[in-house]
This record gives structure tokens, C-alpha cells and sequence, in this order.
């Protein structure tokens, strides 16, 4: 299998920074690809062992191309994930000044991110969506835009500077990343994990969704993300991509898979892995009564009294 993974390019962006926080990250050649489908293309083709790509932003919520390839591309699998803390640095050529500004691009998840600071700095400047903040401030260094919002290190990988740094509408913005892999068997739980599945139901009904909910509920399971995507089918059809706290070798994790499996149209498993804020997370206790050793011990009973011996 080839050593290398597979990121959002150009180099510079803030894709390529969290991806070397990984240390596995510093035993592959890193290879930065033009757009979040190919880099997974590049996956799905065997020419890269896994791709790391943006998924989510807690300004912006789900990045859909992302989540758009994980729902209904060819299947693939999460395997670890990613918090990095973004603020923007505004990167000019040289010389540039602020009144010279007409163009400004960034990567379209940027945007809520620096909206406000937009409207107070530069109420008139035209928004230029680019492939990434990177390739931002690569169009910025060729004359197409005056300005990119990127980090302040992708500036002198572009020969750009940057007029203002520490750009952030909200505080503690964070933008979540995950390596993605071909589907294989997930790691090992560490204890504080998390699991990524989508979920499309069977049919339209009154309660529906809190069906899909409850199997999750009714076993103690906490969820980190729910986001609905369109499936393309009409208007008003949606699937649900879903995190949960736990791993699939948890039992109350597994029985939740199981009730949806049963009631759902499709479910697609997305992946268990190490969650990225362990070390913060005051990893819930867990519900009364969802523990493994609890859901053995109810199986254990259900069979004795199939045989009688209760
Ligand atoms: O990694 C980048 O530079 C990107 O373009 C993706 C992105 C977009 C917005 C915030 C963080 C990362």
C-alpha cells in the first residue's frame, strides 16, 4: 500500500497544519490535492492510503462536500479526526493597502467566519470563492484577487503578507478534519470515542426522525453531530449523518446499530475512532444499565429463561 495520505491542497492550508499534528503524518509523504473529491478519489483509486479532509466547523456546521462524498460516494471509512483552532490572516502583495482592496477569496467555509470583519473593514469588496484559503492566496499571488483569507503561514509560502492577522468573528472557532481510509476494520477503543454513521429512513411518518433518535436515547448514547442532507430525490428528502459517543465494540453502540438497521431504509457505517477532545471531554458517565457487562448479563438472563432457567 502506497505511504503517502492524501490532503486539501495547495500546500499552506489550514488542512495541511492539523493533518501534521497527526504522528503518523510524519512517516507519509503528504501529497496536497486540488479539492476535498479528489484527494478522496485518490483514495478510492489505491494511489493514496487515506485522504485528511475537512468535515465541520463549529461557525458554519457540516462542510458538505465532505459530508456529500461520505454520504454517497463510493463507501469509505473515518479513522481518526482532527481540532484545530482557525483565526484568518488577511495575505496582500506587498505594498498592498487596505483602500486598494476591491476582491477578496477564501475557502466558502471561511466566509461565516469572518463576515463581521468584512462588513466593518471592507463593506464593498467582491467575495471570490476559491478551492481552499490556500489556493486563496496562490490566486492572490498571481494578480487574480487583491486579497485571501488564509492562516498567516501560508504568506510566505505565497510571497504574500498579510495586512491584519487574528481574524475571527467568533471566538474559539474550530474546524474538525478527518483521515479517511478504504473501509477496513476500525481501531481499537480508547475509551472516548465516537461513531459516524448515515441514516435514511424507510418511509415518511409522523415521528420519523425521533425514531432514528430514539434508538440512540434508549441507550444512554450521547450525539455529538446531526446534520441532514439532501438525497437528491425531491424536495423534503433528507438522510442524517450522525456522530455518537462510543464505539462500534461498545454493546449499547452495536444494539443502537442494530435497531437502525432494522427500521431504517439504509444505514451506512462511517467509522469508529479516537475522539479528538479526550483529553478536554469529561467523557460522560455512562447511562444506568448501558454498560457492557450490563447488556451481557441482560442477554445472559434472556437465555436462561428461553431455557427455562430463571
Ligand atoms: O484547510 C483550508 O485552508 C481550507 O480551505 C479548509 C478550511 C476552510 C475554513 C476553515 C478551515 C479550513
Amino acid at each position: 500500500m502506497p505511504a503517502s495520505y492524501a490532503y486539501l491542497g495547495p500546500e499552506g492550508t489550514f488542512t495541511e497544519v492539523a493533518l501534521r499534528t497527526l504522528p503518523e503524518a510524519a512517516t507519509r509523504e503528504l501529497i496536497p490535492y486540488v479539492s476535498v473529491q479528489s484527494a478522496l478519489d485518490a483514495v478510492r483509486a489505491g494511489e493514496a492510503e487515506a485522504a485528511f479532509v475537512p468535515i465541520e466547523n463549529s461557525v458554519e456546521g457540516g462542510i458538505t462536500t465532505t459530508l456529500d462524498e461520505l454520504v454517497a460516494g463510493a463507501p469509505l471509512t473515518i479513522y481518526r479526526e482532527v481540532l484545530l483552532s482557525i483565526t484568518f490572516a488577511l495575505l496582500v502583495r506587498p505594498g498592498t493597502k487596505l483602500s486598494d482592496i476591491k476582491t477578496v477569496s477564501a475557502h466558502p467555509a471561511a466566509q461565516p467566519q469572518v463576515r463581521n470583519w468584512l462588513r466593518n473593514n471592507l463593506p464593498d469588496a467582491a467575495w471570490e470563492s476559491a478551492a481552499s484559503n490556500a489556493d486563496a492566496a496562490r490566486l492572490v499571488q498571481e494578480g487574480r484577487y487583491d486579497a485571501a483569507f488564509a492562516g498567516e503561514f501560508a504568506a510566505a509560502r505565497y510571497g504574500l503578507e498579510a495586512l491584519e492577522t487574528g481574524i475571527h468573528d467568533a471566538e474559539n472557532a474550530q474546524t474538525r478534519f478527518v483521515l479517511v481510509g478504504r473501509p477496513a476494520r476500525p481501531a481499537a477503543p480508547t475509551g472516548a470515542d465516537k461513531t459516524s454513521v448515515v441514516l435514511w429512513q424507510r418511509d415518511d411518518h409522523p415521528g420519523g426522525l425521533r425514531d432514528l433518535l430514539g434508538e440512540f436515547a434508549t441507550r444512554g448514547i450521547n450525539l455529538m453531530l446531526l446534520q441532514s442532507r439532501p438525497t437528491g430525490e425531491g424536495i423534503g428528502n433528507y438522510c442524517f449523518c450522525i456522530d455518537a459517543e462510543g464505539h462500534i465494540s461498545d454493546r449499547r453502540v452495536a444494539e443502537a446499530l442494530m435497531g437502525l438497521k432494522r427500521i431504517c431504509l439504509q444505514v451506512r457505517f462511517l467509522g469508529s475512532y479516537p475522539r479528538a477532545d479526550a483529553d478536554v471531554a469529561d467523557v460522560r458517565p455512562l447511562f444506568p444499565g448501558t454498560s457492557d457487562d450490563e447488556f451481557v448479563s441482560a442477554a445472559d438472563w434472556v437465555a436462561r429463561c428461553q431455557d427455562g432457567r430463571f
